[in-house]
């Protein structure tokens, strides 16, 4: 079993960590950096996992999970930089951020995966994409997938198509959570309580959740089935339609998409360096 340092565990780092944990990983195998002593003390408590520092960190863990904001990478790759050596594993999961950046900076030969999850994992039920840098073998890719398959769903996708997979499923709980947010507020305006409101409308959402999975249609049909002619649902759909919130959604994610591509664009050795 490789031993897992989570470089930065806050949202995204702590909800792999649990995630792991629920999935069976030994919190032996697992390690994780954080800058403050509190948050570190916090974690080892609800999780008991190590916490390190992040030369301990690097020298000891097989795969280096870097979690930090994009915005904070610098110094952690000053830190890390001249420790990271080619027989470790490194799973970058920041936004934007291209492989590139980090093999230019760490050793030759470094291998590097770029991971775009969501938070979900913390349920066991992340969306994953995972692309290989210059330098990550087949095997390499495999165990990412057996790890992020652990604690939800993963696919393989070219580099290139990583800021569009931030945009739609890494950003993409977010858009749910508010839609939700929003219908709740709908149910209050009614005059229902907001703990019924709030019953209703998130068992709606993990059953739609769960007829989208069990792929019986395309959403389509499944919106169609529940608009009667003349019934309520098509009132409020045209009312939808009437706000644009179609093309606010396409906007929404096309948005997110650009601002990926800006966090990652002044980390490319020239502008014109792909993925
Ligand atoms: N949140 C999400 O839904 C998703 C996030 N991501 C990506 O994951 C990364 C982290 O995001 P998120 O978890 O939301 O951000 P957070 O700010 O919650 O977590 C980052 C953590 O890293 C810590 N940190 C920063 N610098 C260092 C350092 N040098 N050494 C050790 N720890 C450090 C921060 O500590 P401190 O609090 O002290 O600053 C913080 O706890 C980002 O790159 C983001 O793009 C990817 C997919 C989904
Ligand atoms: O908002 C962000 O930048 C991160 C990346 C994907 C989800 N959260």
């Amino acid at each position: 079993m490789s031993t897992i340092a989570v470089l930065g565990a806050g949202k995204i780092g702590e909800s792999l960590l649990s995630g792991l944990i629920n999935a069976g990983y030994s919190p032996e195998d697992l390690l994780f950096t954080e800058r403050y002593q509190q948050r570190a003390d916090e974690l080892s408590e609800r999780y008991g996992v190590r916490g390190a520092d992040l030369p301990d960190a690097v020298r000891r863990a097989d795969v280096l999970v870097v979690s930090v904001k994009p915005q904070d990478i610098e110094a952690l790759l000053d830190e890390t930089a001249e420790i990271v050596t080619p027989d470790k594993l490194v799973v970058t999961l920041c936004a934007g951020l291209p492989t590139s950046m980090f093999e230019r900076r760490f050793a030759a030969g470094t291998p590097v995966v770029r991971v775009m999850p969501n938070t979900p994992m913390l349920v066991g039920e992340a969306m994953s994409a995972v692309s290989g840098g210059s330098h990550a073998t087949e095997s390499h890719l495999e165990l990412v997938e057996r790890m992020l398959g652990s604690v939800g769903r993963v696919v393989r996708v070219p580099e290139n198509q990583q800021d569009a997979v931030t945009a739609l499923s890494g950003s993409g709980p977010a858009y749910f959570f508010y839609l939700v947010e929003a219908m709740i507020d709908a149910g209050i305006l009614l005059g229902l309580p907001r703990a019924v409101a709030a019953e209703l409308v998130v068992q709606s959402a993990v059953g739609s959740a769960a007829m989208l999975r069990e792929g019986e249609g395309h959403p389509v049909i499944m919106r169609e089935g529940v608009t009667s002619p003349a019934g309520t649902t098509i009132s409020g759909v045209r009312e939808l339609e009437k706000h644009g919130v179609r093309a606010a959604l396409i906007d929404a994610v096309e948005a997110a998409h650009s601002r990926s591509v800006e966090l990652g664009a002044k980390h490319r050795q020239d502008p014109g360096e792909s993925d």
